[in-house]
Order: structure tokens, then C-alpha cells, then sequence
């Protein structure tokens, strides 16, 4: 069997302690491999963004094992972590957070600056690959309040591709963008997935968005309660009113 480029093995993290604890994660369990696009859904509080974060070596799990292309990043030292996630990780965010005085080039550029890598004629050619790849291969000198909101999201997702990370991790990437300009970036991710090899992990609350993956897990009081292949919109949605009834449920039980 291959190395998943993802694994998260037990998975917990509680906030707060005594009576006081949350446990925003409760022992979750999840694989992508490589070369996947998996969606990751939930009732809100159901653990989503602390799933992320704890995959995104941001922070450390309370209990649990988080492996990059099997390598456990949990034992190692900060500074290691810190190494692991600006060469093997991207991130693609909401809000873009592209640096707003730099091109669309050092933006993309920024992640090998940063992992202390030389930006030689083969980086520079990567990097204009990459802004190719993604349609904006013009647009390598503007700034990004000289792009639209989805041409930044595409900067965004070239600059996260550019170290060649074993797994991206996006949260809620079309959040910001209107729906033609979403299905437009969907449509880039999962083509960069399936021709470029990437990995993909998408935390999304919009179906529509989800169907775009090969496969959305379902995450309800910080486990995984379920897993979708080939999903479409209509499935999903109807998955995630099941989900949050259940959980409106079990809340008005707990009163
Ligand atoms: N820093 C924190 N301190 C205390 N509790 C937290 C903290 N971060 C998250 N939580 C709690 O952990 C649980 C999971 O939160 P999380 O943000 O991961 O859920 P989510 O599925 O991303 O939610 P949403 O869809 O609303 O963004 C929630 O009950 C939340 O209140």
C-alpha cells in the first residue's frame, strides 16, 4: 500500500481543562493518498478547523499522530515542524493572504524564500509554470489589488504548490468568491490534483464545493462518522442535514 500523503491516526485536541474542556477533536482517524482531493465537512463546531491546524503542524494534538508522507510531525521539535511546514505543506486560505506589495511572482516566490532556497533560473522558471498552470502567466507582475478575488486564489494556490508539499491543505477556498468565480477554482484544484499529482484536503461547509473532490469525509463531535466517494451536491447536502439534525438533536437531549 502507498504512503498516505495525509494520515491522522487517534487525533485529539482538547481545549480548556477540568470541568471546563472541550474536546474539539475526540480520536479522529483519516488517510488521503496521494494524488487525492478530499473534502472535509461538519456541523459547525464539529472539529473542522482544529483538524486543519493540528494537519498543518499549527499546533500540537493533545493525543494522537499527524503523519506527512509518513513522517510523524507531532515528535518533532518546533523547529523542525516549523521546517516540515513551509517545505511539505501548503495552505490555501479564504481570505487569499497574499503579502499586498508583492507581484503575483514573489508572492508565489515566497514559500522557497522562506524554506531558504535559492531563487535561481530553475525557480524562476518553476515559477512561472506554476502562474501558467493556474491562468495568470500575464499577470506575473501585478499586485494583487491589481487581480480579481479569484485571481488571487489562484496566486494563492500557485504559492502553495510551489515547494511541491506532499499535501495542501485549503480552508474554505472559495468562501470569498462568487459562485461562477468558485467553480472556476474548484475546477483549477481538482485539475491540479488529477493531472499535477497533487494532494488536496478541502475544508468546506458548500456541497457544491465538495463535489468537486474525489471523496468528503464527514466529521461530527471531532470523529470521522462517514465517508462519501464520487459525491455529488445533492448526496452531500442531504448527508449534512441528516448531520445536523442529529446534532441539534443531542443537544436538546443534553439540556
Ligand atoms: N481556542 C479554543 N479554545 C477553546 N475552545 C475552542 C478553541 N478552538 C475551538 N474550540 C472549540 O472546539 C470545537 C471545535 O471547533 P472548530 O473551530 O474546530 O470547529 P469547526 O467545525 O471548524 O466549526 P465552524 O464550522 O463553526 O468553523 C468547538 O466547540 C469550539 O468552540
Amino acid at each position: 500500500m502507498t504512503t498516505p500523503a495525509l494520515e491522522v491516526v487517534g487525533l485529539t485536541r482538547i481545549y480548556g481543562t477540568g470541568a471546563a474542556a472541550v474536546p474539539a477533536l475526540n480520536g479522529l482517524d483519516l488517510a488521503c493518498a496521494p494524488g487525492t482531493f478530499t473534502a472535509v465537512m461538519g456541523p459547525s463546531g464539529s472539529g473542522k478547523s482544529t483538524f486543519l491546524t493540528c494537519a498543518g503542524a499549527l499546533e500540537q494534538p493533545t493525543e494522537g499522530r499527524v503523519l506527512i508522507a509518513g513522517q510523524d510531525v507531532t515528535e518533532l521539535s518546533e523547529a523542525r515542524r516549523t521546517r516540515m511546514r513551509r517545505e511539505r505543506i501548503g495552505f490555501v486560505f479564504q481570505g487569499f493572504h497574499l503579502l499586498p506589495y508583492l507581484t503575483a511572482e514573489q508572492n508565489v516566490a515566497l514559500p522557497l524564500r522562506l524554506a531558504g532556497r535559492r531563487i535561481d533560473a530553475a525557480a524562476r522558471r518553476r515559477i512561472r509554470e506554476l502562474l501558467d498552470r493556474v491562468g495568470l502567466g500575464d499577470r506575473a507582475g501585478h499586485l494583487p489589488t491589481q487581480l480579481s478575488g479569484g485571481q488571487q486564489q489562484r496566486v494563492a494556490i500557485a504559492r502553495a504548490l510551489v515547494t511541491g508539499p506532499d499535501i495542501v491543505l485549503a480552508d474554505e477556498p472559495t468562501g470569498a468568491l462568487d459562485s461562477h468565480t468558485a467553480a472556476s477554482v474548484l475546477a483549477l484544484l481538482r485539475s491540479l490534483v488529477h493531472e499535477l499529482g497533487a494532494t488536496v484536503v478541502m475544508v468546506t461547509h458548500d456541497p457544491v464545493a465538495a463535489a468537486y473532490a474525489d471523496s468528503v469525509v464527514f466529521l461530527v463531535d471531532g470523529r470521522a462518522v462517514g465517508r462519501m466517494e464520487n459525491p455529488v451536491a445533492e448526496a452531500v447536502a442531504g448527508q449534512m442535514a441528516h448531520l445536523d439534525e442529529l446534532t441539534a438533536r443531542t443537544e436538546r437531549e443534553m439540556v
